[in-house]
C-alpha cells in the first residue's frame, strides 16, 4: 500500500487535502466551545446581543468547516481516482508484455479482477486514508484534551466506555478482516467461471451443459455472497454497538454532570460542550477502527497488484549495452541450431534437437501429428517462450541478443486461432502496418482469397465485431492471413492457418503468396496437417513427439521417410492424399 501510495500520489494535492482537513477538524473542535459560551454567557444571562454575536460566529465557523470538508473530499477523491487510473494503466502495460508463462501463472480471470476490483479497493481506501485515517486520530486526541480541560471529573466515564468499545471493535475485526481478504479470491473465482461460460457458450449449448454451467456459476456466486454477507453483517454490528455505547456514555455524563450542576460546581454550557466532545471522541475511535478493517483488505489488494507489477517477464531483453542490432543489408534467413524446449512442469521436452536453415524466398513447412510440437516450434521464433537449449537465428542474429521489439518488427505471424479486434476490416488489416494503403490491403485480401467476401460485406470499412464474431472461422482466418501479408517482414509464419480452407483455395493462396514480391524476399514458415499444403515447400520438417524425424523435399521424404509416407497414406485413405 505504502509503495503504491508513494509512487502514485501527487504530494501537493495530498498536502492540500490534509490542510483542508486540519481546518475542518479545527472548526469541528471549536464549535462546542462557542455553544458552551452561548449557553453560559448568553442564554443563562439573557444577553441577546451576545447570543447574536455567538450565533453568527457559530455560522461562520460552520461554513468554513463545510468548505474545508468539501476541499478535503475533492482532493482526496480526485487523488484516489488518479491513483486508480495510473495503476490500471501500469497493469495493462505490464500484462501486454507478459510471456505465456506469466499468463498461465496468474490466470486471465485473476488478472482482470486485479485490474478492476482490487484497484477499486485501493481507490476506496485512499479516500478513507485521506479523510478518516488522518482525521480520526487528530480528532480523538484534540477532543480528548479539550474535554479534559473543560471538565476533568467527567472524563472518568471514558474509562468504562472506551475499553468496552475497544473490545467490541477488536472482536468484530478479528472475524471480519480474514473474511474481507477471502472475498477477493472468491471474486477471482466468479470471474473465472463467468469468463469460461462466455467464451465457451457455444460448446455449452451444443453439449446441453447449460444447467451444469449455471450450477457451477451459482456455486461460485453463492460462495462469494455468503462470505460477503458474513463480513458485512459483522461490520454492521459496529453501528448499533456504537450507538449503544454512545448513549450509555451520554447517560453517564448527564448523570455525573447533573450532580455537578446541582452542586453548582459546573455550568450547563460546559456539560453540552463536554457531551459534544464525547460524541466526537467515540465517533473518531469507531472511524479509526473502520480504517483498520478496510486497510488490511486493501493491503491484500495492493499485494495482489504489486505481485503483477513486480513480476519480471520470463522473456526479457539483454541489457541495452549488450544488445545487437539487425543488419538491414542482410537477406532474410531463419536458422535453428540444436534447439530444445520443455514446458515448465512437463515431464519431457516438447522439442528436442531441432536443426534447419532457410533463406530468403524459401518456404519451410512443418508437418506432424497433433501435439507433435509444431506450434511450439514456431512460437519460439518471436520468443513467446524462451528456448532452453541451442540457438535460433533470424537474419543472422541470435534472437536472444536483440531487442524483442526489433525482432517482432521482422516477424509477421498468423496464429493457429485467428484473432481479430473490434473495429473495421481496415483497422484490423493496418494493425501490423499502419501505413498500408487501400491498394496494398486489397492486394493482400486477394492473395488471402478474401477479396470477394470483403467486397460483399461492404469493403474495407465493414465493421468487425469483438473477436471477429460476425465472420465465419474461415473468413477470420483469411483476414488474419491478409493482415500477416501486409506487414513487411523477413519471416512470415502461418501456424495451421490454411486448415479451414478447401483444397482449391489453399492451393490458390499458396500460389499467390509465392508470387508476392514481399514474400519472395522473406522466409515463409507454414505449419500444416495436410500433405497437399506442404508438398511444394522447399524444406519439409516432419515432427513426431517433439523430434524432427525427417527433413527434405516432398519427393525426398516420400522416398525415404517412413513417418511422412504414413501421413500420406493416412490422408489417401481419408481422400486428402489425392492432392499430394
Ligand atoms: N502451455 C503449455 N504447457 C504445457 N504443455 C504444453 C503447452 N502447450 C503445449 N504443450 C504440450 O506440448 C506438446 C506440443 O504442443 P504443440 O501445441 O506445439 O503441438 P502441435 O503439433 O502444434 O499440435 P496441434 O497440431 O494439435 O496444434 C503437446 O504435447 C502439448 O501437450
Amino acid at each position: 500500500m505504502i509503495k503504491i501510495a508513494r509512487k502514485n500520489l501527487v504530494w501537493w494535492a495530498v498536502t492540500l487535502a490534509v490542510a483542508f482537513l486540519l481546518v475542518q477538524v479545527s472548526c469541528d473542535l471549536y464549535l462546542p466551545t462557542i455553544t458552551s459560551d452561548l449557553i453560559d454567557k448568553g442564554i443563562a444571562k439573557n444577553d441577546t446581543a451576545y447570543i447574536w454575536q455567538q450565533g453568527i460566529k457559530m455560522m461562520l465557523v460552520s461554513v468554513i468547516g463545510l468548505v474545508a470538508a468539501g476541499g478535503n473530499v475533492y482532493f482526496a477523491s480526485t487523488q484516489a481516482m488518479k491513483v486508480g487510473q495510473k495503476l490500471r494503466s501500469q497493469m495493462f502495460s505490464k500484462v501486454v508484455n507478459f510471456a505465456s508463462r506469466e499468463f498461465t501463472d496468474f490466470g486471465d480471470a485473476s488478472l482482470i479482477t486485479r485490474t478492476t476490483n482490487d484497484i477499486v479497493q485501493i481507490q476506496n481506501v485512499m479516500v478513507t486514508i485521506l479523510r478518516m485515517m488522518l482525521q480520526s486520530p487528530i480528532m480523538l486526541i484534540a477532543a480528548g484534551v479539550l474535554a479534559f480541560n473543560r471538565e476533568a471529573r467527567l472524563t472518568k466515564v471514558f474509562l468504562i466506555s472506551l475499553p468496552i468499545l475497544a473490545i467490541c471493535v477488536i472482536v468484530i475485526m478479528y472475524f471480519a478482516v480474514p473474511l474481507f481478504k477471502s472475498i477477493q479470491k472468491k471474486t477471482d473465482r466468479i470471474n473465472l467461471v463467468f469468463r469460461e461460460g462466455l467464451t465457451g457458450v457455444r460448446v455449452i449449448r451444443a453439449f446441453n451443459q447449460d444447467q451444469f454451467e449455471q450450477d457451477r456459476f451459482d456455486g461460485a456466486n453463492q460462495d462469494y455472497t455468503k462470505t460477503a454477507m458474513k463480513a458485512y453483517t459483522l461490520v454492521s454490528f459496529m453501528f448499533p454497538v456504537m450507538t449503544l455505547i454512545l448513549s450509555g456514555t451520554n447517560i453517564g455524563i448527564i448523570w455525573l454532570g447533573g450532580h455537578l450542576i446541582a452542586d453548582m460546581q459546573m455550568q450547563v454550557g460546559n456539560l453540552v460542550a463536554f457531551m459534544t466532545y464525547a460524541t466526537q471522541i467515540l465517533m473518531s475511535f469507531m472511524m479509526l477502527s473502520m480504517v483498520f478493517v478496510f486497510v488490511p483488505r486493501a493491503s491484500a489488494s495492493a499485494a495482489r497488484i504489486n505481485e503483477v507489477l513486480t513480476r519480471p517477464s520470463s522473456v526479457s531483453d539483454v541489457p541495452v549495452e549488450q544488445q545487437q542490432q539487425f543488419d538491414a543489408t542482410q537477406p532474410a534467413s531463419l536458422t535453428f541450431k540444436d534447439v530444445a524446449f520443455k514446458y515448465r512442469g512437463a515431464e519431457k521436452n516438447a522439442l528436442t534437437a531441432v536443426n534447419f536453415a532457410a533463406h530468403a524466398g524459401q518456404t519451410v513447412a512443418i508437418i506432424g501429428g497433433t501435439g507433435s510440437g509444431k506450434s511450439t516450434l514456431v512460437n519460439l521464433i518471436p520468443r513467446l517462450f524462451n528456448h532452453d537449449q541451442g540457438e535460433i537465428l533470424v537474419n543472422g542474429r541470435s534472437i536472444d541478443q536483440v531487442a524483442q521489439h526489433d525482432l517482432h518488427d521482422l516477424i509477421s505471424i498468423t496464429q493457429q486461432k485467428a484473432v481479430l479486434f473490434k473495429g473495421t476490416i481496415r483497422s484490423n488489416l493496418q494493425y501490423g502496418y499502419e501505413q498500408a494503403t487501400d491498394e496494398v490491403m486489397w492486394r493482400a485480401l486477394e492473395i488471402a482469397q478474401a477479396k470477394t467476401f470483403v467486397e460483399e460485406s461492404g469493403g474495407l470499412d465493414a465493421v468487425v465485431e469483438q473477436n471477429g464474431g460476425n465472420f465465419s472461422g474461415g473468413q477470420r482466418q483469411r483476414l488474419a492471413i491478409a493482415r500477416t501479408i501486409i506487414k513487411p517482414a523477413s519471416i512470415y509464419v502461418f501456424d495451421d492457418s490454411f486448415s479451414a480452407l478447401d483444397f482449391k483455395t489453399d492451393a490458390q493462396l499458396r500460389l499467390a503468396l509465392k508470387q508476392d514480391q514481399q514474400v519472395q524476399q522473406a522466409v515463409t514458415v507454414i505449419v500444416a496437417q495436410r500433405v497437399s499444403t506442404v508438398a511444394d515447400a522447399d524444406l519439409i520438417l516432419v515432427l513426431e513427439d517433439g523430434q524432427v524425424v525427417g527433413q527434405g523435399t516432398h519427393q525426398e521424404l516420400k522416398a525415404t521417410n517412413a513417418t511422412y509416407r504414413q501421413i500420406i497414406e493416412s490422408q489417401i485413405q481419408e481422400g486428402d492424399g489425392a492432392h499430394a
